[in-house]
């Protein structure tokens, strides 16, 4: 009966709470403009919501958007991702079903930014081998041959100058770094001033004179293993590398021996492959390595923007007005 149906349009998360559940604190926020089904809800009930849902909220990766799921959800207008990669989406597929995609960029990018910051003065300073000394009990404290390394005044290469990597640049401009960036294309000459950044046409120039290079690019054919043997090479011994986009953008092999063997200095990785690491990964036994558990835009306030944002997305797809992220599968 059509009083029993939902008043609000069907939307299909993964599940709520738990590990790979959209957030509890969030649920309240998307039930004002949704009726909220869970995968579990969706699968007991097929028959009843297969034709309603209109808008799944791809939360961390999950739900996975396979033929299958799309198959079954012939009135499916618009997938939302939580965050900016969506690399674990396969666009190309979605976009034959005739679905529009859209992230939630606006709301990553301040805490994203963050993150890189974060890990480029831990390492500098090295904070971690700092911490453990501290909290160990039989270390000497004042090490005097225990130096880092002083940011203001050195050359940060970003690369992948996009939203986040300008966020990027204006927290090192206020640290007195220089800036050096490289995109596929120069597209940021207002920015550029804004920020004192200087474009590097070619990335082999930004490796050579960059202190610490930091990696912002998103994750595609293109920028898989960007970085591997050529590069590290092209890097100064002293250089730290950075990388907040996604594991895969490195030759993680080539970095092991390129930390193990002084070709670069140390790294600080918010992201690897897989994740989490193995826990006899080589790069787990390195002293010059900082790994974080993607911590990226994990903020209070980074999570409730992401559904903010992703809500107005779906809704302005779903009333055919114009919105502001929508991804083309090219
Ligand atoms: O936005 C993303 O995709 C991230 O990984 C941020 O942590």
């Amino acid at each position: 009966c059509s009083r029993c149906e939902p008043r609000l349009p069907v939307l299909l998360v993964y599940e709520v709470g738990g590990i790979s559940g959209v957030l509890e604190a969030l649920v309240p926020f998307l039930k004002k403009y949704f009726h909220l089904i869970t995968m579990k809800e969706f699968l007991e009930s097929k028959d009843r919501f297969a034709a309603q849902v209109k808008a799944v909220y791809v939360w961390w990766q999950r739900p996975i958007i396979d033929r299958e799921l799309l198959k079954s959800l012939p009135n499916l207008k618009v997938i939302a991702n939580s965050g900016v990669g969506m690399d674990h989406l396969d666009l190309k597929l979605i976009s034959e079903f005739g679905v529009r995609m859209v992230n939630t960029p606006q709301a990553v990018c301040n805490s994203t930014a963050d993150t890189g910051m974060a890990l480029l003065l831990a390492a500098a300073r090295r904070l971690v081998e700092g911490h453990q000394t501290a909290v160990s009990p039989d270390t000497k404290y004042f090490l005097s041959n225990w130096l880092g390394e002083e940011v203001s005044g050195a050359t940060l290469g970003i690369i992948g100058m996009g939203r986040i990597g300008y966020k990027v640049a204006q927290r090192a401009k206020a640290f007195d770094m220089k800036i050096l960036y490289h995109n596929r294309n120069r597209r940021r000459k207002d920015e550029e001033l804004v920020v004192g950044a200087y474009y590097c046409e070619k990335i082999e120039d930004l490796l050579q004179q960059s202190d610490f290079v930091m990696l912002v690019v998103t994750l595609t054919p293109q920028t898989y293993k960007l970085i591997g043997k050529k590069e590290f090479e092209l890097m100064k011994p002293t250089a730290i590398l950075i990388n907040i986009s996604r594991g895969q953008v490195v030759d993680q092999d080539m970095m092991v021996e390129a930390l193990k063997t002084g070709i670069i200095k140390g790294a600080a990785m918010d992201v690897t492959y897989p994740e989490p690491l193995p826990r006899d990964h080589p790069l787990l036994q390195l002293k010059n390595v900082i790994i974080t558990p993607h911590l990226g835009c994990k903020t209070h306030r980074s999570y409730f923007m992401i559904t903010e944002e992703a809500v107005q997305n779906i809704l302005a797809v779903l009333s055919g007005l114009p919105m502001s992220s929508e991804v083309l599968p090219d």
